[in-house]
């Protein structure tokens, strides 16, 4: 064996120059770092750090240095890193500052061990990311995804739990995980939208939920499955959008044995088949893909579907429902999705309101969230002060009760009280960049302060003056009535199909 070949003189040198090297390039390249002795108090933060401070309540640099680094950076796992002498590489920390990815490594002094490692001297911290929501953006959603599996696999267990009547299906086989009871709401709107969805458990019809994202379509498919003769049979869900296109037809139909090599080689059950008995959600109905919207339809029209490779027609008893946030009509216009599919669908339709059609509900909405929130956490819920509740009452709420969710839950996460005022609630939504802040509709934005404002608003173009008189109206009429349509253009004595030419296009 060859002997080893000896050192070069300068290697200690090299590995002590890297090592300085390393140090300065994390703290050039880093958003923060920060050293703390082998005690846990901080020594020396770089210029990167010194802008979390205010953040974090110091407002300089000689108020952080000398204390305890658990005094000064709530939540921090160093403390730790100094006791096992371990690193962490990777975590995700929160606190007042806001959400950052952070490495923590120990230091060393040098030791004779193998490892020329001994005893820990002190810590190096290190803020690799702030606002990790958009710097690590496809990491976040891949993980706030497994979250919601997670969180529906609990909700499943615990309403398998509560309710033994579901748990009557074979093993294997899906089940609805809500009622009419879990849409929470008793606005018009809400009132409205589930008397409809009541009466569409009662028909076998397929249905066709119509409304923007996170407005409960899905809650409201499980809650018609579980309210209809069905409700002993499976439920079966297929995101559309979330599959590829390639794989769609597989999903639908299923696969014959035989029709493929490899891992299909003994075929498999598509979703249809899968739901008989039961009902068979579509959800993002309106991503279909031109070929695949002419084989649903003679499957909707047949009764039968086709496995892939087979040749032969299976009957399938599933009852079909829809959903899509997109504008479905004005994809039958553009071409895009079939008249004849639509017509199919469109049965039975019902239009999911948004969270801003019917405000009056976003207490109850807190409430209930809130305590779904704490059941996982095993911690009580903030509490909303009325300001606070009237500020999220004000959003535009683009992302519907699943924003209004993600808003509590940061709430939950940064807040340093238990009750949350409207400042405080302002400034997590505008740090966790959850939604920016939207005015409340501007009703009564142009009310003058004095005589002379009042003079001066009347002394403009009619036009303009009669143009916002109607929009004012119109607002507090829907606020009035809790965005209830019908009801506004009542009140307004305006017909229905104005109310909502006005909605749609302002004057
Ligand atoms: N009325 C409601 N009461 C209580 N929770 C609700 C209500 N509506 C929706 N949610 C909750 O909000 C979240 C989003 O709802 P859901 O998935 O049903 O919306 P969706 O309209 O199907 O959204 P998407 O179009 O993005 O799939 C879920 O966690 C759901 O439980």
């Amino acid at each position: 064996m060859p002997s080893p070949r000896p050192l070069p003189l300068d290697a200690s040198a090299i590995h002590a120059l890297a090592s300085r090297s390393m140090f300065h390039l994390f703290s050039s390249i880093s958003q923060g770092m920060f050293l703390v002795d082998r005690t846990g108090r901080i020594v020396w933060v770089n210029e990167g750090y010194q802008r979390f401070l205010p953040a974090l309540g110091f407002s300089s640099v000689d108020q952080f240095l000398g204390r305890m680094v658990e005094e000064v950076i709530p939540n921090t796992q160093m403390r730790q890193v100094l006791e096992t002498g371990k690193p962490i590489l990777i975590d995700l920390l929160t606190n007042k500052a806001g959400t950052f990815v952070v490495s923590r490594i120990p230091l060393h002094e040098e030791g004779e061990g193998g490892d020329g490692l001994g005893e820990v001297i002190g810590a190096i911290g290190i803020v690799l990311f702030d606002h990790p929501e958009t710097t690590l953006q496809p990491l976040i959603s891949k993980f706030a995804m497994l979250q919601r599996d997670l969180d529906d696999a609990r909700r499943e267990l615990a309403a398998q739990r509560a309710n033994p009547l579901l748990r009557q299906l074979p093993d294997g086989q899906r089940r609805a995980k809500y009622t009419f009871a879990s849409f929470v709401g008793s606005s018009p709107a809400a009132v409205d939208v589930k008397r409809h969805a009541r009466r569409a458990a009662q028909s076998s019809s397929p249905v066709l939920l119509l409304g923007e994202t996170g407005t409960g379509k899905e809650l409201l498919a499980h809650a018609i499955h579980t309210a209809s003769a069905r409700a002993n049979g499976p439920f079966v869900s297929l995101n559309i959008a979330a599959v590829p296109d390639t794989l769609l037809e597989a999903e639908f139909f299923g696969v014959a044995p035989g029709a493929y090599t490899g891992a299909d080689r003994k075929g498999r059950t598509g979703k249809f088949k899968l739901a008989d008995g039961g009902t068979l959600f579509l959800d993002e109905i309106g991503d279909m893909p031109p070929g695949l919207q002419a084989k649903l339809l003679r499957a909707l029209q047949e009764g039968e579907i086709e496995p892939l490779g087979s040749n032969v027609l299976v009957p399938f008893d599933a009852r079909v429902i829809a959903a899509t946030s997109r504008d479905l009509p004005a994809l039958v216009r553009e071409g895009r999705f079939r008249e004849d599919l639509y017509y199919r669908l469109n049965v039975l339709p019902l239009k999911v309101p948004p969270l801003r059609e019917r405000r009056a509900d976003i207490p109850a909405l807190v409430e209930v969230l809130g305590e779904d929130m704490a059941l996982r956490s095993g911690e009580a819920p903030p509490e909303l002060m009325p300001d606070a509740l009237a500020l999220l009452a004000a959003q535009h709420w683009r992302g519907n009760i699943r924003e209004l969710r993600n808003v509590l839950e940061q709430l939950a996460m940064r807040s340093d009280s238990q009750r949350i005022d409207a400042a405080q609630l302002e400034r997590i939504m505008r740090e966790s960049g959850v939604e920016q802040i939207e005015a409340a509709p501007p009703a009564y934005a142009r009310m003058p302060n004095d005589e002379a404002e009042a003079q001066a608003l009347l002394l403009r173009p009619l036009t303009e003056q009669v143009a916002e008189l109607e929009r004012r109206a119109i607002a507090a009429a829907m606020e009035a009535t809790g965005g209830n349509k019908l009801a506004t253009s009542r009140l307004l004595g305006i017909s229905r199909a104005t109310l909502y030419d006005r909605l749609e296009n302002p004057a």
